[in-house]
């Protein structure tokens, strides 16, 4: 229910409110600009009697004297028949220059509040303010589901791309979101009759005054007793005119002042409805607020972005199957769970939802993340997920162990798991394994064993369709073909050969991507355009000839390189390492980029360790390579023999130099010291440990022996810290691309 209340509003406004936050945008630098210009003085310094005074000692004809919201004083008054305006010191009434309010930013306001329609068009800026409030209220509940509570919105996001983006954007720009349309939506209502003004605040026109000799406007009680920093305006008697009255409007309440007696003749204090009324137009336009202006112009900045992000979201998931008629999770009978980062999984679960509702079952699906207390009618619990890192929750399942502690199944609920995986990873579908065997342990049954899906084989789901028809007795026939990822052209460009002599061929490969027609396809498409934005550490999908199941490397680099470099080693009878390793200066190969965000230093300043070996180096050296900022990085890298397969080596030499590289330990295995990466760490564990207590985060990158090899000597440099690899895991602060 939420997503549809958050996106058909949003699309249909979308253009609509992109032009309300670049106006708001402009708007809201407008308070700050004014208070950066304007004198304030010091509380208590300057009353508006001694203001008053050196103005009309400047200003003998002066009408009226207003302070804006952001402190700046205006003098209007005639000259020679002539109406004139003046920005004045109020600390001296001096002359600062004429007052001459921007053409831009009153036009601007003017299409920010009516798109320069009047009527109708504040009409509808009133609606789509209303759609804001909508907008920024669902799109809350959708963000503390994906982050699976509340309180759990605080910590972020996992995932990648538009989903990632959108979600982080949106948690930052909500509450300034939702006060600036809160406020206007307000404002509208009140100006259109839909919600009660507060009573006008003026007090009566005094019916008599004394009529006596008027006192200097500087002497007079009333204004000595008002500090200028409270003044709104005052506006002075007509000149000649004894039985005429100043009159004086503060933030305090608003009054008329006998000009011989220089006392109130009438005063009406602020109502409690005037100034809350005060207060939600200073919030929305940050008129006195100037800081308040900026923050809220940094929020309404974000909503081009999320309305390009929302719409692409929402396209790839409607592209990937996108669920319809969603029961509810207290009417389904049965429940889909979805744990997905690439979002393919999503197709699949498409598929067996419409399957299950035609065949008769009130069906819910949603992310593993989203897991209910509980679903009192549900018989079936069906759990698709797919598995990262190493054998790790994908994004949208990152929570869902957490939640199933708190989940009350009732006694006939049934389950079954579905892993979506790839055979290449060490841990094939270990996240649906583990999803599996904690379900039973919560007192679930199983309705079938796990079963599992490799590289988004259609026949592999099928053949899990026709299982769960029989043992259900369910007329349903699953199938599913994802689309084909987007392909990229790639021509090598430069290669490097290392290791043959010690039995470990190793080539790093450099490709040039071709920029040419396929990118504004992928763009049509809705596709991420990989050219712009691959990272070291993402991966590339590569199929050697006559195979159409890809094989995936570690990228080395990142877009703003300009190159594309993988460190392959060809493995006996690889026919894909094979295929690369044959490949000569100006040959071409296809791949597509798989994102990897989930592998990747995190910002900040504390250290990292890299920790590999062998062509595991690719994305490490990536993550070195851009380290612009210097931050400590430390590299423990093992291989063979220095003379044979030190990869990166003259690399490595200028990171150190340059220090974006601040220290490296190698370990050789065919050497006379016949070490190994973990030896090194050994040697350095209380650094290693010094290290991880200031926060570092490591990354290992290898071969699956290797890492379980690291693991260990890991756990034991933390036992002093009363700490494991687990637990940095959960930080975020042990990441593994192993394979
Ligand atoms: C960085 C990365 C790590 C992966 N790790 C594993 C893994 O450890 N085990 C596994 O079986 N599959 C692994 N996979 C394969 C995905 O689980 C598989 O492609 C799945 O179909 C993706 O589904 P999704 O697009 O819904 O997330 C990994 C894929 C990537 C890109």
């Amino acid at each position: 229910m939420w997503r549809k209340l958050h996106f058909y509003p949003g699309l249909l406004a979308a253009p609509f409110l992109i032009l309300l936050a670049i106006t708001g945008v402009i708007l809201a630098v407008s308070p700050a600009l004014e208070r950066s210009s304007a004198v304030v003085p010091s509380d208590g310094m300057i009353s508006v009697a001694q203001l008053a005074q050196s103005v009309v000692e400047r200003y003998p004809s002066a009408e009226q004297i207003k302070r804006t919201p952001s402190g700046a004083v205006i003098v209007y008054y005639t000259r020679d028949g002539k109406p004139g305006a003046d920005l004045v010191n109020p600390e001296t009434g001096e002359t600062i220059g004429p007052y001459e309010p921007s053409a831009l930013f009153r036009w601007v306001k003017d299409l920010h509040r009516s798109f320069l329609l009047d009527e109708a068009g504040r009409v509808l800026a009133g609606v789509l303010a209303a759609i804001m409030v909508l907008m920024c209220i669902s799109g809350a509940f959708m963000l503390a589901r994906r982050a699976g509570g509340w309180l759990l919105l605080l910590r972020g996001f996992k995932g990648s791309g538009d989903s990632r983006v959108h979600s982080e954007l949106a948690r930052f720009a909500l509450i300034g979101l939702l006060l600036s349309a809160l406020t206007g939506s307000y404002m509208s209502a009140t100006r259109f009759g839909l919600l009660p003004e507060p009573a006008d605040n003026e007090p009566p026109f005094p019916m008599e005054v004394s009529d006596g000799e008027p006192l200097p406007v500087g002497s007079m009680e009333a204004l000595r007793s008002t500090d200028v920093n409270n003044l709104r305006e005052l506006v002075f008697p007509y000149p000649g005119d004894p039985r005429d009255v100043f009159s004086l409007s503060t933030r305090q309440g608003a009054g008329f002042i006998d000009q011989a007696t220089g006392q109130f003749v009438e005063y009406k204090s602020a109502s409690t409805g005037n100034q809350v009324v005060e207060w939600i137009v200073r919030l929305h336009t940050g008129e006195g607020l100037w800081w308040l202006g900026l923050l809220l112009g940094l929020a309404a900045l974000t909503v081009p972005v999320l309305s390009i992000t929302g719409i692409r979201v929402w396209w790839s998931r409607r592209a990937s199957g996108d669920v319809q008629d969603n029961a509810s999770p207290a009417d389904a009978d049965t429940v889909i769970l979805i744990g997905s980062e690439g979002n393919s999984t999503r197709g699949f679960a498409g598929d067996l939802h419409a399957q299950l509702s035609r065949a008769g079952r009130c069906v819910h699906s949603a992310d593993m993340n989203a897991l209910a207390e509980e679903y009192p009618r549900a018989s079936l619990l069906f759990v698709l997920t797919s598995t990262y890192g190493d054998g790790a929750a994908p994004a949208s399942a990152s929570r869902f162990m957490e939640k199933l502690a708190l989940f009350r199944c009732s006694t006939n609920l049934k389950f079954a798991v579905l892993g979506f995986g790839d055979r290449q990873f060490p841990r094939f579908c270990q996240f649906a394994k583990d999803v599996d065997v904690a379900l039973a342990s919560h007192g679930l049954a199983r309705l079938q064993s796990p079963a599992f899906v490799d590289q988004k084989s259609p026949e592999q789901f099928s053949q899990w369709g026709s299982r769960l028809a029989e043992v259900t007795g369910l007329n349903i026939r699953l199938s599913h073909n994802p689309a084909p990822p987007a392909l990229l052209d790639l021509e090598l460009v430069d290669r490097a050969d290392f290791g043959v002599e010690v039995e470990a061929p190793t080539s790093i490969l450099r490709f040039r991507p071709d920029a040419g027609t396929k990118r504004w396809i992928n763009r049509v498409g809705n596709k991420r355009d990989p050219l712009v934005d691959f990272h070291a550490g993402d991966l590339i999908g590569v199929c050697p000839p006559g195979d159409d199941k890809p094989r995936y490397y570690s990228l080395a680099s990142s877009s703003d390189d300009g190159l594309l470099e993988i460190c392959v080693r060809r493995l006996p009878g690889g026919k894909c390492s094979g295929f690369l390793h044959g490949l000569q200066p100006g040959e071409r190969i296809q791949g597509f980029i798989q994102p990897n965000p989930e592998f990747r230093p995190a910002p900040g300043s504390h250290p990292v360790i890299l920790i590999g070996a062998g062509a595991g180096i690719g994305p490490l050296a990536g993550f070195i390579r851009k380290n612009d900022a210097r931050h400590p990085m430390y590299l423990y890298w093992g291989g063979r023999d220095p003379h044979s397969d030190y990869l990166y080596r003259p690399e490595l030499g200028s990171y150190l130099r340059d220090q974006r590289l601040t220290g490296l330990r190698t370990a050789f295995s065919r050497t006379r010291e016949s070490a190994y990466v973990q030896d090194k760490l050994n040697e350095d564990a209380q650094n290693v440990r010094k290290m991880i207590e200031m926060g570092a985060q490591v990354l290992v990158c290898g071969g699956s022996g290797m890492a379980a090899e690291v693991r260990a000597v890991i756990n034991n440099i933390l036992k002093p810290l009363k700490t494991d690899i687990e637990s940095l895991k959960q930080e975020g602060r042990y990441l593994e691309d192993v394979y």
